[in-house]
C-alpha cells in the first residue's frame, strides 16, 4: 500500500467538482484528467507497483466526486488503464510519462470533439430559428455560436435551471459571444414558450447502451413538451458521455444533492416532518430523441450501443467492466 498522500492540487480539483465550483460533464472530465496528470507529475517514489497502487488511489478519489456523469470515469479510465494493463512499461518515469500523455490527449481530443460536434449541430440550424435549451451545456452553447459565427441568425430560449440556476451561466456565456436574441425562461415556462420554439438542443451527463439520455433534471419533461408539439428535440454530446457500463446492465446512479439547495437551512431545520427531494438529472427514454449530435456525427439513440461497440469493441467494454469492479 502507498504511503504518498493525494497532492494538495487533486484535492482541491476533487473538491471543486463536488461543489460544482467546476461542473458541466465535459468540464468534470477535463478536469479529472488532469488531476492525474498533476498526480504523475507529483510522485517522488522510484517503485512502480507503489505508483500504479497510488494512480489506482488517485482514480478512485477522483471519480467519487460526482456519480452521474459517465464523462468523469471514462475521462479517468482513458488516462490509467493503459498503465494498470500494461506489463511492457519498465520503471516509474516510463509510467508518470504514459499518465501525463494520456491526460494530455484526453483534454485534447475533448476540446476537438466539442469543435466537431460545433460545426455538425450548426448545420442543423436554420437562419431564423428559435432554439430551447435547458441548463448549461458548453456543447450546446458552442453549437448556436458555430450557427451565429456563420450568419445564421438565431434566437435562444433558456431556462432558469432551477434549483442552481445554471441557465444564467448559459445566458451569460451567449450575451458574451454576441448572441443578442436570448430569452431566461422559469423552467415551468416551458410548455407556454414551447410554440415558439424550432428545436430543443440539450447536453448530456450520460447516453445509455440502449439510447436513454441522462441529463438535468427537467429535461425529459421538455423531451415530453416537444414531442407533444412534434418539435425535434436534440442532445449534444461527446462519445466519451456514452457509458460502457450500461452495456452489462449497470444502472445509472442519480445524483441526490443536498436540500439546501432547495430550501433555506433553517427552514428546513424547523420543520423536521418536511421532505425536500432534491435530484439532480433525470432519464429521457430514445423514443423522445430526434437524434444525438456527437462528434463522430449524428446518432439515432437506438444506434448507442453500435457507438459503445465501436468505441470499446465487445471484449473492451467486457474488460472495462472488470476493471472497475475490481478496484
Ligand atoms: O459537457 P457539457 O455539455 O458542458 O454539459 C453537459 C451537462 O452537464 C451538466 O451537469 P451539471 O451542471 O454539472 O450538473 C448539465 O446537465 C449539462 O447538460
Amino acid at each position: 500500500m502507498t504511503g504518498k498522500p493525494i497532492p494538495e492540487e487533486v484535492v482541491q480539483i476533487a473538491s471543486d467538482i463536488k461543489n460544482m465550483r467546476i461542473r458541466g460533464a465535459g468540464r468534470i472530465a477535463r478536469a479529472g484528467a488532469l488531476a492525474l496528470r498533476i498526480a504523475a507529475e507529483k510522485y517522488t517514489g522510484q517503485n512502480l507497483d507503489d505508483f500504479k497502487e497510488y494512480i489506482r488511489i488517485v482514480a478512485d478519489y477522483v471519480v467519487k466526486t460526482r456519480p452521474t456523469a459517465v464523462s468523469l470515469p471514462n475521462a479517468v479510465s482513458y488516462v490509467v488503464s493503459p498503465l494498470l494493463r500494461a506489463d511492457s512499461i519498465r520503471d516509474v518515469e516510463e509510467a508518470k510519462r504514459m499518465i501525463i500523455e494520456n491526460a494530455e490527449k484526453f483534454m485534447d481530443y475533448s476540446e476537438r470533439a466539442v469543435e466537431r460536434i460545433a460545426e455538425i449541430g450548426s448545420r442543423l440550424l436554420r437562419d431564423g430559428d428559435t432554439v430551447l435549451t435547458h441548463c448549461n451545456s458548453q456543447v450546446v452553447v458552442s453549437v448556436i455560436k458555430a450557427a451565429v459565427k456563420q450568419g445564421k441568425s438565431v434566437e435562444v430560449i433558456a431556462t432558469e435551471t432551477r434549483p442552481l440556476f445554471q441557465g444564467h451561466i448559459t445566458i451569460k456565456m451567449l450575451l458574451d459571444a454576441g448572441v443578442d436574441a436570448v430569452t431566461l425562461v422559469p423552467d415551468s415556462a416551458v410548455r407556454s414558450v414551447i410554440k415558439d420554439v424550432d428545436k430543443v438542443i440539450v447536453g448530456a451527463d450520460t447516453v445509455t447502451a440502449n439510447g436513454a439520455v441522462v441529463n438535468k433534471v427537467g429535461t425529459s419533461l421538455i423531451a415530453l413538451i416537444a414531442r407533444e408539439r412534434g418539435i425535434d428535440f436534440y442532445v449534444a454530446t461527446e462519445t466519451y458521455k456514452f457509458s460502457p457500463y450500461t452495456v452489462w446492465g449497470e444502472l445509472v446512479v442519480i445524483e441526490e444533492r443536498t436540500p439546501t439547495e432547495v430550501l433555506p437551512e433553517d427552514v428546513i431545520a424547523k420543520n423536521p416532518y418536511l421532505k425536500v427531494f432534491n435530484p439532480s438529472f433525470d432519464v429521457t427514454p430514445p423514443y423522445l430523441v430526434t437524434a444525438i449530435i456527437t462528434e463522430i456525427g449524428l446518432i439515432p439513440p437506438q444506434a448507442s450501443l453500435l457507438v459503445l461497440e465501436e468505441l470499446y469493441g465487445r471484449g473492451a467494454i467486457h474488460d472495462t467492466i472488470q476493471t472497475v469492479e475490481e478496484e
